[in-house]
């Protein structure tokens, strides 16, 4: 099954994303390429257990869903998210039981290191969503970031690091396993193990609101003189946030407008749309519009907020903030 952010919880527990096998391990795979490493893996078990799959190339999603489709593979969730956001946000604390990564982008240039995910600070993340007991499985044929990793997880100060294992067999049949393999390379392979469960938190993520009251708005009266041609795209940042407004669409179908901005938090982006609606008493109703999924973030709320400001700086009074 394929899951956009906005269909989970935050965070999710394994009896919602797999009620009929809630009690079976769960491991997450992050970066899952092809897809190949699941059903492989999965036959090694005597049932197979729970997986969550992440990925960033939603052309890698569908090669993957695909496979794990006609491996017959029911308990496994698909997602097109970076990884941090989704162990961040989704995964709940002592959840899994085993994380994976096999052959990750290695980054190799002198001051991309920052681009890598096996640093130390998602070693700590890793272990307060591993339970006792859990695992990083860490596959790689590049000895630079394997080094470099091992080391990132001695400095998280909450793993040990055991590299005298053999690889899980599947992670040898990936596609990139396969592609090094021919050339002659080797792979390392490497165990980190919790010593620690600290309490990372989870964000103040929440999925879009049932009740229309409760999703982002303002209420506010614009002049007579109010020109939406004024429009220009701005940006606004926050703490941990940045929010472009890039453009103003005028709409066809009611009296009103809507905005598109591009919210970006950490690795998190999303690009939402904010409604600037005409109410029977001439009021304006500017909301976060539900098309796309957009899930409630404080940028996504700085995003109404911004369409706010900017109706504000045209001269609108604003009678009500709900955002
Ligand atoms: C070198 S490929 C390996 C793919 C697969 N594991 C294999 O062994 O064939 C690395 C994969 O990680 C994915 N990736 C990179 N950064 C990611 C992130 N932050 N979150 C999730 N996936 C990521 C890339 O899109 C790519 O498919």
């Amino acid at each position: 099954m394929i899951f956009r952010l906005s269909d989970f919880r935050f965070p999710d527990p394994a009896e919602r994303l797999y009620p009929e096998t809630p009690d079976r391990p769960w491991v997450l795979e992050v970066g899952f390429g092809d897809g190949r490493f699941w059903p492989h893996f999965a036959r090694t078990f005597p049932q197979p257990p729970n997986y969550l799959g992440v990925e960033i190339s939603g052309v890698s999603l569908l090669k993957a869903h695909r496979r794990l489709k006609a491996a017959g593979l029911g308990n496994a969730v698909l997602t097109k998210l970076p990884a941090d956001v989704l162990v961040r946000e989704v995964i709940p604390h002592g959840a899994l039981d085993l994380i994976v990564v096999n052959f990750p982008d290695p980054w190799p240039k002198a001051g991309h290191t920052e681009h890598r995910l096996l640093r130390a600070p998602f070693f700590e993340l890793a272990a307060s969503r591993l339970k006792p007991g859990g695992a990083v499985l860490l596959t790689t044929d590049h000895d630079e970031y394997f080094e470099f990793a091992c080391g990132e997880a001695g400095k998280s100060g909450v793993m040990a690091v055991d590299t005298a294992q053999e690889p899980p067999p599947a992670a040898l049949e990936t596609k990139y396993a396969l592609k090094w393999r021919d050339l002659g390379l080797g792979a390392h392979h490497a165990r980190f193990r919790p010593t620690a469960h600290p309490q990372v938190p989870h964000g103040t993520t929440t999925p879009y609101p049932e009740l229309e009251t409760d999703v982002p708005h303002a209420v506010l009266t614009l002049p007579v003189s109010f020109e939406p041609a004024h429009f220009a795209k701005q940006t606004t940042r926050g703490q941990n946030w940045t929010v472009v407004l890039l453009d103003l669409y005028s709409s066809l179908r009611r009296d009103g407008w809507v905005a598109l901005a591009h919210v970006v938090e950490g690795e998190l982006t999303q690009e939402v749309l904010v409604g600037i609606t005409r109410r029977e008493d001439g009021s304006y109703l500017v909301r976060l519009a539900k098309f796309g999924g957009p899930i409630i973030t404080p940028g996504v709320k700085a995003a109404v907020g911004a369409v706010t400001a900017w109706l504000e700086s045209e001269g609108a009074e604003v009678r009500h903030r709900g955002y």
